[in-house]
């Protein structure tokens, strides 16, 4: 693990495309890093096992080259093998408290909350490094998702951990969940999806760090 004892905590985070051909997912990935993205989740529930330890592996180096920190989605034992900084855990993923006394206490460790507080209560108290509510706009991506409000995000504040938003985010609904106490913006299809994807991850970061006059 080589998670930074401080990783940024507000800005976007980007979570990758499910593609089943890992030359064209890399080639999706890999030009967008740059822009702006201040954390990326491994996240591919189209590749084969074989494949996914495979693009972990590729995408680690241009991560490590950016400082950008890596998680992956489901599997912190994948993170562990592959030296990712951290995971991100649903409610089918495994034991919180075991993935951290697995992998230490630097790494990066994310819970999903869906729509309720008490599972980020216990995901603080099981040692989650960031607690993700949502989704909280229908999402192409997972379009049954469990969906949440927003004051959700103001009521966790007093957790002290960073708050994720997910579901359906893009450049022109960002602003409301960042004024709703949202840290971190999770997205994939508003950027993946986009026509320019570059341009994509432009946007999303003027919802934290908006022109003058908006
Ligand atoms: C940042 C972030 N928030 C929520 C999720 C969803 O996790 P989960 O409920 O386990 O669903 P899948 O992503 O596994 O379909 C996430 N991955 N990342
Ligand atoms: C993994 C996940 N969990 C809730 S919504 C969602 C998908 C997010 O993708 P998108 O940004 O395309 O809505
Ligand atoms: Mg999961």
């Amino acid at each position: 693990m080589n998670a930074p004892s401080i990783w940024p905590r507000r800005g976007l985070y980007l979570l990758t495309p499910d593609d089943p051909d890992t030359d064209r997912f890399l080639a999706r990935v890999l030009p967008v890093l740059a822009d702006g993205p201040v954390l990326l989740q491994y996240r591919n529930k189209a590749a084969t096992t074989a494949d996914r330890r495979r693009q972990v592996e590729a995408l680690l180096p241009a991560c490590r080259a950016l400082g950008l920190p890596l998680l992956v989605n489901d599997d912190w034992r994948l993170a562990a093998d592959t030296g990712a900084d951290g995971a991100h855990l649903g409610q089918d993923d495994g034991s919180l408290a075991e993935a951290r006394r697995a992998l230490g206490p630097a790494a990066l460790l994310g819970a999903s909350c869906y729509d309720q507080l008490d599972l980020a209560e216990r995901a603080a108290a099981a040692g989650a490094s960031y607690v993700a509510f949502g989704a909280f706009f229908p999402s192409g991506t997972k379009p049954l998702a469990r969906r949440a409000d927003p004051r959700l995000l103001a009521e966790s504040a007093s957790l002290g951990l960073p708050r994720v938003a997910i579901g359906g985010i893009t450049p022109d609904n960002a602003p409301t969940l960042v004024a709703a106490g949202a840290d971190l913006l999770a997205v994939i299809g508003g950027v993946f999806e986009a026509p320019d994807p570059t341009a994509a991850v432009r946007a999303y970061r003027r919802a934290f760090d908006p022109l003058p006059n908006e």
